[in-house]
Order: C-alpha cells, then sequence, then structure tokens
C-alpha cells in the first residue's frame, strides 16, 4: 500500500478508532482510572480543549506558511495556500455554528438538538430525599458556585416576589445558605424539596433567561440536561484532528524531510539540556588548575540552571521557527488524548451523543478533504 493510502486512511480512521478504544477500555474495566484524571475545570481541558480550535488555527496556520511550497514554484504555493485557508474557513465556520452560536441570539447546532429533543436548563437543587442533588453539578466546587449564583438572584429580586411567592422565596433562601455555610444537606423535607426546585427554576428563568444554551445555562448555575445533547468535546477533537492531519497531507513530507535532516542537531540541542548537571560541572572543575571552592560552587551551582535554560530556550526557538511541525504532532496527539478520554467517560454522555458528535464532524471534513483529495494527492 502506497503511503498515500496509508495516510489517507489514517485521516480517516484514527478519530472513530480512538472513540472505539475508548469504549473497549471501558468495557474491560479500565476506564474507572483513566475517568479519575479527569478535571473539567482543569487548565489542559479549560485552556486548551476548550478554546482549542484558536490553537489549532494558530499552529496549523503557522505550518501552512511555514512550510509553504519551495520558493521558486510561487504560483503553486500560492494556490496551495488558497485552498487550505479555503478548507480552514469552512472548517471554522461549521465549529462555530455547531458551537458557538448560528446568529445572533440563536444557538448553535449543538444546543437546537438539544432544546428540540426535549432538553432543558434545570435547577433540580435538591433530591427527594432533601440533600443536594449528586447531578446537579457533578462537583462540590461547581456545586456551591451555582448555589452562591443561585442565592444572589433570589436575593437581588427578593422585593420583587408576590405575598404568595414571599414564603417560598425565604425557604428556598434559606435552605440554600445552609448548604453554602455548611456545605452539608439543607433541611429540607422531601415534600418541600419539589417545590423549592420548581421555584428556583421558575425565578432563574425568570430573571437571567432565556437559558436556551449550554453556555447560558452553565454560566447562570443550570444544569444542562433531558435531550439529545451532541457531544461537543467529541466533534471539536474530532473537528481539530482532522483539519490537522488534512493539512499535514499538505507539507508533511516537506516537514519531516526538513526534521530528518537535521536530527543530529536536534539531538545535539536536547542532550545538551542534561549535559548541565551539578556533578558534571564539579568534576570538570578539577583539572590541571584546580580552582577555589567558592569558584567550584559557583561552576556547580549558578552556571548549570543558566545553561539550561539557555539550551530549553535555544531548543524552543528551533522547533517554533524551523520545525513547527513538531508543535503540531504534539497538538495532534493531546486531542486525541483528550478524544479518548471523552470517550472513556460514559457519565457525561451516552454513545449516541458521542457518535452524533463525532459523526456532525467527521462528515464535514470528509467532505471538505475528499472534494481536494486529487490535489492533495499531487502534493
Ligand atoms: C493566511 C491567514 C490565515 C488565518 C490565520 C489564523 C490564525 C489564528 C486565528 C484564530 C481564529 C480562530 C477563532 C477561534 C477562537 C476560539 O477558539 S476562542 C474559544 C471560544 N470558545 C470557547 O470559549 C469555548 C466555549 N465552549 C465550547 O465551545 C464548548 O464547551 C465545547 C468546547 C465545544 C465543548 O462543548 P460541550 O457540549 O460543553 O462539551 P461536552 O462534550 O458536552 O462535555 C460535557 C462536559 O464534559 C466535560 N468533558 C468532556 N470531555 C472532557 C475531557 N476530555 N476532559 C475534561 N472534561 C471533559 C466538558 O468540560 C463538559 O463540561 P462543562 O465544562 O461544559 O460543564
Amino acid at each position: 500500500m502506497s503511503s498515500s493510502k496509508w495516510f489517507n486512511a489514517v485521516h480517516l480512521l484514527v478519530c472513530p478508532v480512538t472513540v472505539l478504544l475508548g469504549y473497549l477500555i471501558n468495557a474491560y474495566g479500565y476506564g474507572t482510572a483513566l475517568q479519575a484524571t479527569l478535571n473539567k475545570d482543569g487548565l489542559v481541558n479549560a485552556v486548551f480543549v476548550k478554546k482549542g480550535w484558536f490553537w489549532t488555527s494558530l499552529v496549523g496556520w503557522w505550518c501552512i506558511i511555514r512550510y509553504r511550497a519551495v520558493p521558486g514554484a510561487t504560483g503553486r504555493g500560492r494556490r496551495r495556500i488558497a485552498q487550505s485557508l479555503k478548507r480552514y474557513t469552512i472548517l471554522t465556520v461549521w465549529w462555530y455554528v455547531f458551537t458557538q452560536g448560528i446568529w445572533f441570539g440563536v444557538g448553535p447546532i449543538m444546543d437546537l438538538v438539544f432544546v428540540y429533543t426535549g432538553g432543558h436548563c434545570h435547577y433540580d437543587v435538591f433530591d427527594n430525599a432533601g440533600h443536594v442533588n449528586q447531578d446537579f453539578q457533578g462537583s462540590v466546587t461547581r456545586t456551591q458556585r451555582a448555589l452562591a449564583l443561585i442565592h444572589n438572584v433570589l436575593t437581588l429580586h427578593g422585593d420583587d416576589q408576590d405575598h404568595h411567592e414571599k414564603k417560598l422565596w425565604s425557604r428556598s433562601v434559606g435552605s440554600i445558605q445552609d448548604v453554602l455555610q455548611t456545605a452539608e444537606s439543607a433541611n429540607v423535607t422531601a415534600s418541600a424539596a419539589a417545590g423549592i426546585n420548581s421555584f428556583i427554576h421558575d425565578q432563574m428563568h425568570r430573571w437571567q433567561g432565556p437559558l436556551t444554551t449550554s453556555a447560558q445555562c452553565r454560566r447562570f448555575g443550570g444544569h444542562w440536561a433531558g435531550g439529545h445533547d451532541p457531544s461537543g468535546h467529541v466533534f471539536l477533537t474530532t473537528l481539530m484532528c482532522m483539519f490537522l492531519l488534512g493539512e499535514l497531507r499538505v507539507f508533511g513530507r516537506r516537514a519531516l524531510a526538513h526534521l530528518y535532516a537535521q536530527k543530529w542537531h536536534l539531538l545535539g540541542m536536547v542532550t545538551r539540556l542534561f549535559d548541565t548537571g551539578p556533578l558534571w560541572t564539579w568534576r570538570r572543575c578539577g583539572g590541571a588548575r584546580p580552582m577555589s571552592c567558592g569558584a567550584r560552587l559557583w561552576r556547580a551551582l549558578v552556571e548549570p540552571p543558566v545553561a539550561c535554560a539557555a539550551a530549553l530556550l535555544r531548543l524552543t526557538r528551533c522547533i517554533a521557527c524551523d520545525h513547527p511541525v513538531v508543535v503540531l504532532l504534539a497538538l495532534l496527539v493531546t486531542w486525541l488524548w483528550q478524544l479518548l478520554l471523552t470517550a472513556v467517560a460514559s457519565h457525561f454522555h451516552t454513545v449516541r451523543e458521542h457518535i452524533s458528535g463525532l459523526l456532525a464532524a467527521y462528515l464535514v471534513t470528509g467532505v471538505v478533504y475528499a472534494r481536494d483529495a486529487a490535489a492533495l494527492r499531487l502534493v
């Protein structure tokens, strides 16, 4: 099988296979350990994955521009960049429309699907036993944050309640205050829990509405549940992997050849990072003209970190400027790892919601790259 066909196969199969692998990991009981590493509010998820299209755009375009065709073939180089820009624009519009919003005041496709299949922004704060509902926000920190926000809104609109609501209002505010202060369960009876939940729901939808997108619901402390919610993470990681792999077809051969040609230079830069240990330096201080103790300590303890930082800076600059394909591959591995974690995290989404997120990205990127297949094959 030619390398082009191999690459095609990887491009087409890597995302579905990663999701399938996540299910197999779960099926064979290894998912619990992986799920323990998941953190919705962690740095990787909050700064990288959720803002992933930004990072993918930046690194992808830097590679496209850095590895554009050889200077002589300017016409062909310009055509390739124009083709990449066209593909990128289609995928960026699709990313925006599916996850951010269709138009001003109109939610994204993933949220419209959810709402039209019966989804809603819920405020089931207390369960039937009068305890704080574990499914309400999924973690203690998020629950506390949501309850504080609900408490602020209810307090702010305390005087807007009519006589009938006043009693319910004060019981709701009181119960939430109990939980916020003691972080334990409020003394809410089972019969009162439903009434308080419904009151909080009505108040939040009245004062903070409309809560018709997952972003609005999350921002105002609600729980987005009850409909078919295509997984935005599966959609986003699939879209990013398909884009990076698709564009790697344009410049991958040239980039990897350039990387291979400079392999010893890069290896030297990496080993120099470790060649600054205090023991190495202390031994080197011996030699014919032994140095004073102070001089040896300076050479052993101060110079190595400085030398290491300088070597790290040189290596970073070399990779960022001369071999950005290394950064692209690191990003690709990160997105695939996150895709695997999302597939393993069965409590976030059902399999059908994963599949709909996957297909939404996969079909559009598949069509975009299949249309340019002929042009890409000639690269
Ligand atoms: C020639 C010149 C060329 C041009 C040269 C251009 C240069 C370069 C210019 C850039 C131009 C581009 C422009 C981009 C600009 C932006 O990208 S800015 C970023 C804007 N977007 C945001 O801020 C993120 C907003 N959030 C989102 O869009 C959605 O959260 C996402 C990211 C699509 C995910 O959707 P979702 O439905 O929440 O995800 P879902 O799968 O349902 O997950 C359910 C829950 O499980 C959690 N979860 C799921 N999987 C995981 C996991 N693996 N780990 C942890 N938690 C997880 C989620 O965090 C989520 O919990 P919440 O945090 O939502 O409560």
